[in-house]
């Protein structure tokens, strides 16, 4: 098959998707796509954004499906918008570009690789935008090829190409402004390639003009492009009012290496998703300064530098107020000795962390110094030299923060990466609000403005435009670290965000706010409440976070597979039949969860992967610290050695798959499918050995068959029976977050019969050496009715008494009832196997099986 014909079909799909998504929310979205054009028209400059409907997935434990589901928990019903991007390749810089800005905006998106030059698309992409009024936004880049005029196909609309531009300026009168304020910015325009748009039909109107560079050709010659345009000038982006064909579109002349497009391009979104996709207008800035008592000699601030600091800010405050003032957070001396000398406020010292009464006695140290100089002590905020402590977690500063300062809250650039910048996130632990700090290019070492890294343009830049302005753009929340040293001598911080203040004032709307740093983390956590839950990733992965992570920590413990479940699938089972190999082990037994660990889907997460009283079941707990005390068995080889840990109650669990992921994202993963019917049947048994009041009380079919309005209990058990085999669904999650050649599926029922070919399947997939004979190792114990370890003298050690438990056979009636309550599920799995290469289990061909018997029964019934 064709890239062409692959790419037709996955549009056709996906465009489907949107479409079906469309009528069931009712939102309407915009698409952007590439603008269709002239033959002449090369794709390969052209990146399109486009807004199409949301992703998301109804969870399966929301609504309870009774008495059959009636949405299948796999239907998609989207809630929110999401920009489309289609590109021609996936190393395009302008759909790097604007990826990079849809994701600092927090803009949902999906990116696409798109052949333009096929009509095909092209229609079906026109007559999705007209059937669900979804916008599009397309860039045009001149090539040395490209005609010097050309007609865009299917529209009213000329572009002149290759033109050198300057003086551009925004028109006030465009309805397509929002953050952006109308403005000139005076001098030539980056490139030569500009493309320049004209029409004679008034649903064009320019939204940035420019003039031919001086010299150039067709400068001064007076052109007239259209109603919508100013005479003599030339624009460079358009907005199509969908007067003409019924959809809306904003054209761009270039592609985004000019600052003013980005600016435009996040409006032009909000203005095509009819503000669904918007950024509000206000920014809260805190800038801390740092270092107050260790800049070199002659390089501190003077008497005159804090006057003119207080003076700045003062008047800034007066007016609106648009320069934010700062929050001094002192401290942060480089060293321990630093530290000791200067007795800085919020000193915490980057070492040693494993020792907690030390770094308490430091703190105690430094907050008496600062009661003694009159420092403000009660602002609980801090931060850490180097981030030590902050990210990766240890919770030995957490706490020791918390009982000397009060210290609510800190920032730091690492979480969950220093780069890229737009991916900082915060989180909150052990009560401490963590928010992502930026970086203003203001480094201890930068102290004039004449010195500045790459020369003063740099600085100039990034402020007028660039990164630092972006930042403040598409962050509603910023924190800046500065130096002391930065606000001596030629005063380079304030320089910087003076300049910074007047520029967003004078291109944006935005209006410039502070806040202390405690109502700064609440208003960051009210903005974006999903980053509340921080995501660990493992410390090793980072050199940073490795030269941070203490160095008696260690990542090499941390599992390489993991069994999930589901529970009452033979799970103990196959955990015994692993840690019979020789190379595989595992965490040893704890008081509440036997072998399980439990760490992702616990509250055990949230006590972080540090290990400290707090955090003794945590993951590296098990796996590092508890080798310590004996616990755990110590590995002789770490590269052949297989560490598992096996939790069943993972499969199911909403937030598992994401949280492993981020930490094992190499982990391979195993999973145990029987009959969900038999899984529901044995769960409930279980319960009832274990003296659950409602599996006593209630009859299993009860129990399955229960009604909205029946007892909670009983509900709850009826939650717990049936949706952990909504297999697909949860499958499905799994394979969002790991690929497929790491996840391994089992039939459940092969193992109970055949262990030993299916421990050969799973050294395979572990690849795990040296091999090891499990037909020799288990035999089939009579009594127990089940597979054992076969011992020395013939002997078995079987599975204890909880584990293939004696109890009736199921109902007839409660059977027919679960077939058909899973009868839909079983066709997705059935699916999802065949997409994976997967053979069938014997049990689920048989549930197919009754699915066509009874679609046969069906249609017969309907012709007679
Ligand atoms: N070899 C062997 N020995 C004992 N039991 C075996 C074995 N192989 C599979 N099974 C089946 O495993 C079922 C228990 O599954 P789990 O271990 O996953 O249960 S749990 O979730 O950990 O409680 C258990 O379910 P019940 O029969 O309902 O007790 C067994 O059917």
């Amino acid at each position: 098959m064709t890239v062409a014909v692959r790419f037709r079909r996955h549009l056709r799909r996906l465009l489907l998707l949107l479409a079906s998504c469309c009528l069931l929310s009712l939102l309407l979205s915009a698409y952007f796509l590439f603008s269709n054009s002239t033959p002449s028209m090369q794709l390969g400059q052209s990146a399109e954004p486009a807004c199409s409907q949301p992703l998301s997935m109804s969870s399966p434990y929301r609504q309870l499906p009774y008495p059959y589901p009636p949405n299948p928990p796999h239907i998609h019903v989207h809630t929110e918008p999401v920009v489309l991007v289609l590109v021609e390749s996936q190393y395009s810089q302008l759909g790097q570009d604007i990826v990079a800005i849809l994701e600092s905006a927090h803009f949902q998106f999906r990116m696409e690789i798109a052949s333009g030059k096929d009509t095909w698309n092209r229609q079906l992409l026109h007559q999705y935008c007209t059937e669900y009024r979804v916008g599009i936004i397309g860039f045009y880049r001149s090539t040395e090829n490209s005609p010097p005029l050309l007609k865009l196909r299917g529209l009213p609309l000329v572009l002149k190409t290759n033109q050198a531009l300057m003086d551009c300026c925004v028109v006030s009168s465009s309805p397509l402004l929002h953050l952006t304020k109308p403005g000139s910015d005076r001098g030539p325009l980056p490139g030569e390639d500009w493309t320049s748009f004209y029409s004679n039909h008034s649903t064009y109107q320019a939204v940035l003009h420019a003039r031919a560079r001086e010299g150039a050709p067709g400068a001064g010659s007076g052109d007239n492009p259209g109603p919508g345009f100013s005479s003599g000038l030339q624009a460079t982006v358009v907005q199509d009012m969908g007067l003409y064909d019924g959809v809306r579109r904003v054209f761009f002349g270039q592609g985004l290496g000019y600052w003013l497009h980005k600016l435009i391009l996040v409006d032009a979104i909000s203005y095509l998703t009819d503000r669904k996709l918007s950024l509000g207008l206000d920014r809260h800035i805190l800038v801390d300064i740092d270092d107050i008592f260790v800049g070199k000699e002659g390089t501190r601030m003077n008497a005159k530098d804090v006057k003119a600091l207080l003076e700045r800010r003062n008047s800034c405050a007066h007016r609106s107020p648009t320069l934010p003032s700062t929050w001094v957070s002192l401290g942060n001396s480089t060293t321990q000795a630093q530290c000791r000398r200067t007795r800085a406020m919020i000193c915490s010292c980057a070492t040693p962390f494993h020792n907690e009464s030390s770094l308490l006695e430091q703190m105690v140290l430094n907050k008496q110094f600062a009661l003694e100089h009159n420092i403000p002590v009660d602002m609980g905020y801090a931060v850490a030299p180097h981030h030590s402590g902050v990210y990766p977690v240890h919770m030995q500063l957490y706490e020791a923060w918390r009982r000397v300062w009060n210290i609510r809250v800190t920032s730091t650039e690492e979480y969950p990466h220093l780069k890229p910048a737009r991916y900082r996130k915060g989180f909150i632990h052990n009560n401490i609000m963590v928010l992502p700090r930026q970086t203003c290019g203001l480094f201890t070492h930068t102290i004039y403005y004449k010195e500045y890294p790459g020369g003063p343009k740099e600085l100039d830049k990034s402020i007028g435009g660039g990164e630092l302005f972006l930042t403040v753009l598409l962050n509603p929340i910023s924190i800046f670290m500065t130096h002391l040293s930065n606000y001596g001598n030629d005063r380079l911080g304030l320089y910087t965000f003076v300049h910074l203040a007047s520029f967003v004032r004078s291109w944006t709307n935005l209006q410039l706010h502070t806040l202390p740093p405690l109502q700064l983390a609440h208003k960051y956590f009210q903005l974006f409440p999903e980053q509340r839950n921080p995501l660990w990733q493992n410390p090793c992965d980072d050199k940073r976070h490795k030269d941070i992570w203490s160095k008696e920590k260690t990542c090499d413990r941390l599992p390489k597979f993991m069994v999930v479940g589901p529970q009452k699938t033979g799970t103990t089972a196959l955990y015994l039949f692993l840690l019979m190999h020789s190379s595989i082990s595992s965490n040893f037994p704890s008081p509440k969860t036997y072998e399980e660990v439990q760490f992702f889907n616990t509250n055990n997460y949230h006590k972080g992967i540090d290990c400290s009283a707090a955090g003794l079941y945590s993951l590296l707990c098990f796996f590092v610290v508890l080798q310590v005390h004996g616990v755990f068995p110590v590995p002789s080889n770490v590269s052949t050695d297989f560490l598992f840990e096996k939790s069943a109650n993972y499969f199911p669990s909403e937030d598992t798959p994401r949280r492993a992921a981020a930490l094992l994202p190499k982990a391979k993963i195993i999973t145990l499918l029987i009959n969900p019917s038999d899984r529901a049947y044995s769960w409930y048994q279980h319960q009832r050995a274990h003296e659950d009041h409602a599996a006593l009380k209630f009859t299993f079919y009860d129990v399955i068959s229960a009604k909205a309005g029946a007892p909670a209990e009983l509900r709850s058990l009826q939650n717990r029976c049936l949706l952990p085999g909504l297999y697909s669904t949860h499958l499905e999650r799994w394979l969002t977050y790991y690929p497929a050649n790491q996840v391994m599926i089992i039939d459940g029922h092969q193992l109970r019969s055949d262990p030993a070919s299916v421990m050969d399947e799973v050294q395979k997939f572990l690849g795990v050496t040296p091999h090891f004979n499990y037909s020799q190792a288990l035999t089939f114990d009579p009594q127990k009715g089940f597979w054992c370890q076969l011992l020395e003298g013939g002997k078995t050690k079987c599975l204890g008494k909880s584990k293939g438990r004696k109890y009736p056979p199921m109902e007839a009636e409660a059977r027919v009832y679960l077939s058909r309550y899973y009868r839909e599920h079983n066709v997705e799995l059935s699916k999802l196997l065949h997409r994976l290469g997967q053979p069938l289990p014997s049990w689920l061909r048989e549930e197919l099986q009754k699915v066509s018997t009874t679609h046969l029964y069906t249609n017969t019934n309907t012709v007679s």
